[in-house]
């Protein structure tokens, strides 16, 4: 039988998660504002129950899974981890705010439930999270994205997007700061944050490339390991060039890994 997927929110990366589901999980429940109800509920065609809080989801899924940004997860996080589910969770840069973080780490202790932080738009923090048990000394990050993958954020109090017209670094500061600011376009700093040295201590630089298709993201980190840099240029998702494809793939390997025996 298949196993049942809640999903909280469902835009361009859900969309796209629904899209790629693997062969044995099905999506059964999908919560969303009151305000967004009646378009998802069309855009599903009863492929899926469309609720507006967890309380109202009757039995329980194999897996929840995260896709509808910081909002939602302080909205539902805590119902969902005090119900002893699985909560895998791409809007990491939620968890800068320190409140909230003990919020959901109480409920998960005390419901016995587990909250999965994934990896999104990134690579390495498998590499980054052992790294961190020898001792880091350094963990740097930066973005590098369109003008039109900043659009909406608060890059357009910082740089003109318009008309930038060669690479520019609009904010450096820290995790903490770079995720409150920027919501949808940050959470990556904040995974690396939480993987490795922390909010405060993770180096954070962003930067606009009206020559870029590309969303690139750069991880230095130096420690007693050694040390690596990571590149990655990935394709932003056309429905929201914010996101990355990899960040909806990394939501679909967490599906994946809730059914097979043996996982990376
Ligand atoms: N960790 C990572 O690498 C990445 C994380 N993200 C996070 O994923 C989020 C979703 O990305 P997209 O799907 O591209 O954005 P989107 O804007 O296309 O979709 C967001 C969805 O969440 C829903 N939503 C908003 N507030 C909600 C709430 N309180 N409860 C339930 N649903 C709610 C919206 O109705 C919409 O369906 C981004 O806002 C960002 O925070 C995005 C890219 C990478
Ligand atoms: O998808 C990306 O490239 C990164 C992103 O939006 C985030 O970190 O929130």
């Amino acid at each position: 039988m298949s196993k049942r997927l809640l999903m909280i929110g469902y835009g361009a990366m859900g969309s796209e998660v629904h899209r790629l589901l693997p062969d044995g999980m099905t999506l059964g429940w999908v919560v969303v504002p009151e305000a967004f109800a009646v378009e998802v509920r069309d855009r599903l065609a009863g492929r899926a129950e469309v609720l507006t809080a967890i309380d109202q989801c009757a039995e329980a899924p194999d897996l929840v899974v995260e896709c509808a940004g910081q909002p939602g997860l302080a909205e539902h996080g805590e119902a969902v981890l005090r119900r002893g589910w699985t909560l895998a969770v791409v809007a990491t840069g939620a968890l800068a705010d320190e409140a909230l973080y003990a919020r959901l780490t109480t409920a998960a202790r005390e419901g016995n439930g587990r909250m999965q932080l994934l990896s999104g738009a990134v690579a390495g923090m498998d590499g980054l999270t052992a790294a961190r048990e020898g001792g880091l000394d350094e963990v740097t990050y930066e973005a590098c994205k369109a003008p039109r993958s900043w659009k909406g954020s608060h890059a357009e109090q910082l740089v003109d997007l318009d008309a930038v017209a060669e690479r520019t670094v609009f904010f450096e500061g820290d995790a903490g700061e770079a995720a409150r600011l920027f919501p949808a376009n940050s959470n990556v700093a904040a995974t690396i944050a939480l993987a490795g040295v922390g909010m405060r201590d993770t180096r954070v630089r962003l930067t606009v490339d009206p020559s870029t298709t590309r969303n690139t993201h750069r991880i230095h980190a130096r420690g007693r390991f050694g040390e690596f840099d990571i590149e990655l240029n990935g394709y932003p998702l056309e429905s929201n060039p914010k996101t990355s494809t990899l960040a909806a793939l990394s939501v679909v390997r967490a599906c994946r890994q809730a059914l097979e025996p043996v996982s990376f």
